[in-house]
Parts: structure tokens; C-alpha cells; sequence
């Protein structure tokens, strides 16, 4: 396809933490490319997928949610998901209908005036909502900040998804498409494997998980028979925190390694060799270092 009629752009999906962002990124694009979670704050880059749709590309990003900063990387969290925005061509705001307008709306909507970009309202878990209290919600926010257009829908079923899709594919300016056609996010591989292990550790973990445990994927090494050899190691800040992530008799880490290499397997589409380590680690989260590495500038200041 030629410039002419292909279109192109940035979208950013902000929203308060658990509003479905991820699911939404994954509806849109058809594939698993961020991880969701019920636990909130699971996301931390910004992992971009990329919707194809009648001639235009969409590239999501996916941003960190939004809250009450307290700590230097919440901070830091908070900043990428406001620049991730500021970068964009357009902008969806995304509210979880079943929560409504709380604190974290509320403080979201505050700072929405800034953000020059086109915004369209995107209402989401609508399964979980009336009719009418979804009316109601829509003609609340829309008094609240300037929105071009309303969708409801639900990201977990696909309700409203298609047409949320074909408005981005419109509304994007015309230009050449970014990335290949079948290229449906740029997160390195080895980023996408530790954030998979990071996804199995919440799954069985739940509510023992420190919030600050971290995967990094120490190498990947694709070999001669095809296979790919993975090694880890999850980070922790006490020993205490080590202790159940191994589980009696190593157990706990052993299944999270199971799922982790499964998956791992399905995706990359070979067979995966998957190694983890558990490393207590103070005081990580002031280490600029590993900031960068997650792509997140270091805040300045406590
Ligand atoms: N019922 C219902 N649940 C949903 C829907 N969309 C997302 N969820 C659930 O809401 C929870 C949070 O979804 P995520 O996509 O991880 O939310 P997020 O906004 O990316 O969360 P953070 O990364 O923490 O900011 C998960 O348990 C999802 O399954 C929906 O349309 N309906």
C-alpha cells in the first residue's frame, strides 16, 4: 500500500489502575501481547501492540495506570503514563463503568486538561453494568472534559471493540505505516518472556507477592536445534519474600517455571529451556540502573 491510503499513529490508553488496559491493548490487537492481572499495577513499561484495521496501523500504548504517587517508582510510573500521552496522536480515556467516577477518576479527569490531543471516552466492563447507570456515566464525564466521541464496551467479551477500532483506524492521520504488517509489537523478546514469568508469579502467588518483586531475563539463546534457552531471576527485597516464592521444597517455583515455560513455548512457537533464580535484592527500587532498564526515567528527589 502506498502513503495515500494508508494511515498510521500513536494511540495511548490512560486510565486508573485495573480499568482494563491491558485486556483493552490485547482486544484490539487479537493477540496477548501485555499482561493482564487482577492485581493492580501489574504493567510498568510501556508495552506498545499494534491493531491493523482497513489500511491503518494503530500502535497502543499501553501505559502504566494512573495513581496517587508515593514512592520514587510509583513516580516514575505516573510520569511515563502522562508522557506517553503527551507523544500520542490521540488519546482514549478509559474508566472501569462498574467503579464509576472514584478518587483516581477523579484526579485523572483533573490533569485530562492538559493533554492537547484528540480524546475519545471509552466505558469499559459494561457486562458488568445497568443501562442506565452507564447513561448516566457517559453524560457525567462528558460535562466533566472534552471528549470527541463515547464508546462503551467491554474489552473481556469484545462487545463495542470493533467499533472503537474502526473509529481509531479513521480518526489516524494518513502516512506510512510504522511497522511490517504482521509485526504485532516491538517489546524485545526477552522483555515479553520476563513479563510472562511475572504474570505466572501473580497467578499463583496472589496476595504473598511483594509489590516490588521484578523478572528479569539475565539471557535468551536461541539455539542450532531451534530451541530457546531462557534464564531468570526474580528479584525480591527480603529474604522472607524469597522464601515464598520457593514454597515448601521448591515447590511454589517449580510450578510457576511449568507455567511460565508452557506458555513461553506457545508463543515463541519451539520448545523452551527455562531457568529461574530468586535473588533478594534491597533497595532496588533506587537504583537508576534498572529504571533505564525499564524504560522509565529516574525521578529526581524522594
Ligand atoms: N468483567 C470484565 N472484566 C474486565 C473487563 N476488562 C478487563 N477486565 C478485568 O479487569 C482486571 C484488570 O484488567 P487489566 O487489563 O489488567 O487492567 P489494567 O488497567 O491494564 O491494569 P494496570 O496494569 O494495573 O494498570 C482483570 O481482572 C480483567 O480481566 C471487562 O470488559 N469486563
Amino acid at each position: 500500500m502506498t502513503d495515500e491510503t494508508t494511515r498510521c499513529g500513536f494511540v495511548a490508553i490512560i486510565g486508573a489502575p485495573n480499568a482494563g488496559k491491558s485486556t483493552l491493548v490485547n482486544a484490539l490487537v487479537g493477540a496477548k501481547v501485555t499482561i493482564v492481572s487482577h492485581k493492580v499495577q501489574t504493567t510498568r513499561t510501556l508495552v506498545r501492540g499494534i491493531a491493523m484495521e482497513g489500511g491503518a496501523q494503530i500502535i497502543l500504548v499501553d501505559t502504566p495506570g494512573l495513581f496517587a504517587p508515593r514512592r520514587r517508582l510509583d513516580r516514575a510510573m505516573v510520569t511515563a503514563a502522562w508522557s506517553g500521552a503527551a507523544d500520542a496522536d490521540r488519546v482514549i480515556v478509559l474508566v472501569d463503568a462498574k467503579k464509576g467516577v472514584d478518587e483516581p477518576v477523579e484526579a485523572m479527569l483533573e490533569k485530562l486538561g492538559d493533554v492537547r490531543q484528540p480524546k475519545d471516552l471509552v466505558l469499559n466492563k459494561v457486562d458488568l453494568v445497568e443501562r442506565p447507570k452507564l447513561l448516566d456515566l457517559a453524560t457525567d464525564l462528558n460535562g466533566r472534559a472534552r471528549f470527541e466521541k463515547t464508546f462503551m464496551i467491554s474489552a473481556s467479551t469484545g462487545s463495542g471493540v470493533m467499533d472503537l477500532k474502526r473509529h481509531l483506524a479513521t480518526a489516524l492521520p494518513a502516512g506510512p505505516w510504522h511497522y511490517p504488517e504482521d509485526e504485532i509489537s516491538d517489546v524485545p523478546a526477552r522483555m515479553l518472556a520476563a513479563e510472562i514469568t511475572r504474570e505466572k508469579l501473580y497467578h499463583r502467588l496472589h496476595d504473598e507477592l511483594p509489590y516490588d518483586a521484578t523478572v528479569e531475563t539475565e539471557s535468551y539463546e536461541e539455539r542450532k536445534d531451534g530451541s530457546i534457552r531462557i534464564e531468570q531471576t526474580i528479584y525480591v527485597v527480603r529474604e522472607g519474600q524469597r522464601k515464598i516464592m520457593l514454597g515448601k521444597g521448591g515447590d511454589s517455583i517449580k510450578r510457576i517455571s511449568t507455567a511460565a515455560r508452557e506458555e513461553l513455548s506457545k508463543l515463541f512457537e519451539t520448545k523452551v529451556h527455562l531457568f529461574l533464580f530468586v535473588k533478594v535484592r534491597e533497595n532496588w527500587g533506587d537504583d537508576p540502573e534498572r529504571y533505564e532498564r525499564m524504560g522509565l526515567d529516574y525521578p529526581k528527589g524522594r
